[in-house]
């Protein structure tokens, strides 16, 4: 038996959400807000024992799904894993994987829940096939908000399954974190991004690739560039509570993209043009107050520019507009952050406002029903979530 446990952060997106999917840059940071996941490989029954199952237990939901393995082998196939080859979910093995999961009878109030379950039943019989094991999961984040929930939850899923697999080599009886090379931190991207497919339809990537890697990125078609502020930037995060859904999100902006193709053509280049602005603003130096100040206007104004923008293709809502008004009473720039509809919103906190009118601020949004989280130096230059966060414990399960 052999067991590991696996962490990935969340993230937020500073700029160019929606337009990174139709190739404009955009710019994320990974948040310190984490799923967690335990997994353990069970060996092999004797014959007279049965087959064993594949068991995924969501703990926050109280809920734990189980197949026993020769039903997976039965309806998904022979086959056989690899590990070391990511590749993309068929339809049709799409269709066989949702009867799985639709087997388990998710409760209706939490049938959202179905992509993350099929997303893990791929990502599960692609690396380990039908060898029994129960992967246990928790996240820090609010799902369906714009933090990134799904993309967390695929890499610490693929971190966890292929740390047990033959294409990355773990040394389990180690009791601290094991950092993973770059060349594996690619192979669980690769496949993290495969499970994204599954929740999201069509994802840019930006969500697995800034939450394998940690930090903050600057990121355009598949590619990415690390950055780092030369200043800490002070953000607060508000979630208007209202649940969304990415994939209908994204679909929603391409049909817009299709009814009026050069429109909407200019407002993509127009977001890229704010990403590499932003980027550029965000390493450049500012050691005083004023210079510190002027840089921070820049930020506020190319925000508020990408929110019009994110209206502009339609993902704002009317919990958003409420809490940029909100914001706005107190001279603060916001925009929405992952894919809108709902979901969170993010303000840049000044240097020099005071913690009196952050409270205060905090205090307004509580009374009108959303939740503030604050993001004291997630993007600041030394405590960004790196890429150590996936890794082995092997005593994790006597924790408990
Ligand atoms: N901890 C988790 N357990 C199971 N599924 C999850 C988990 N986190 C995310 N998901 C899946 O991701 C979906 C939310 O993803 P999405 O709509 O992209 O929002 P976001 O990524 O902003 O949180 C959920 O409906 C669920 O299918
Ligand atoms: C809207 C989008 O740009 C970000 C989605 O983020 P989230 O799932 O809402 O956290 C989609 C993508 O880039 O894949
Ligand atoms: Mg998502």
């Amino acid at each position: 038996m052999a067991e590991v446990r696996a962490r990935a952060p969340g993230k937020i997106i500073i700029s160019g959400e929606h337009a990174v999917v139709h190739g404009s840059t955009a710019v994320a940071a990974a948040i310190d807000l984490y799923t967690h996941v335990s997994f353990r490989l069970d060996p092999p029954l004797p014959p007279e024992n049965g087959d064993g199952s594949v068991e995924l237990e969501l703990k926050d939901m109280a809920l734990v799904f189980s197949w026993s393995s020769s039903r997976l082998k039965e309806v998904l196939g022979d086959g056989f894993a690899d590990p070391s080859t990511p590749v993309s979910c068929s339809p049709g093995r799409i269709k066989l994987i949702a009867a799985l999961v639709e087997e388990q009878n998710i409760p209706e109030a939490k049938i959202w829940l179905s992509s993350g379950v099929s997303c893990f039943l791929y990502l599960y019989t692609s690396i380990h096939g039908y060898k029994r094991g129960k992967v246990v999961v928790t996240s820090d984040l609010p799902l369906g908000s714009g933090l990134g929930s799904s993309a967390s939850f695929c890499v610490s899923v693929a971190g966890a399954l292929l740390a047990l697999s033959d294409a990355i080599s773990v040394d389990t009886s180690q009791t601290e974190w094991f950092k993973f090379s770059k060349n594996e931190l690619e192979l669980v991207n690769r496949w993290a991004f495969e499970g994204e497919k599954i929740i999201h339809g069509k994802p840019s990537g930006i969500d697995n690739t800034v939450s394998t890697f940690g930090g903050m990125i600057q990121f355009r078609s598949g590619e990415l560039t690390h950055i780092k502020s030369s200043a800490p930037l002070r953000m607060l995060i508000t979630n208007t509570k209202v649940g969304r859904n990415t994939k209908a999100l994204v679909a929603g902006v391409s049909e817009r993209a299709s009814r009026h193709p050069d429109a909407m053509a200019s407002v993509f280049a127009a977001v890229d043009f704010i990403s590499k602005e932003l980027s550029a603003i965000i390493q450049s130096p500012a050691q005083d107050d004023i210079s510190i100040t002027a840089r921070e206007e820049k930020i506020e104004e190319l925000m508020e520019m990408n929110q019009g923008l994110l209206q502009c293709m339609g993902v704002s809502h009317a919990a958003i507009e409420t809490v940029l008004r909100t914001m706005l009473k107190y001279k603060l720039a916001s925009k929405l952050t992952g894919a809108g509809g709902g979901g969170c919103v993010l303000t840049l906190l000044p240097t020099l406002l005071s913690c009196t009118i952050v409270d205060k601020v905090i205090a307004e949004l509580d009374s009108c029903g959303f939740q503030c989280l604050k993001a004291e130096d997630w993007l600041g230059y030394h405590n960004l979530p790196s890429n150590k966060e996936l890794g082995t414990n092997h005593n994790y399960f006597d924790e408990l």
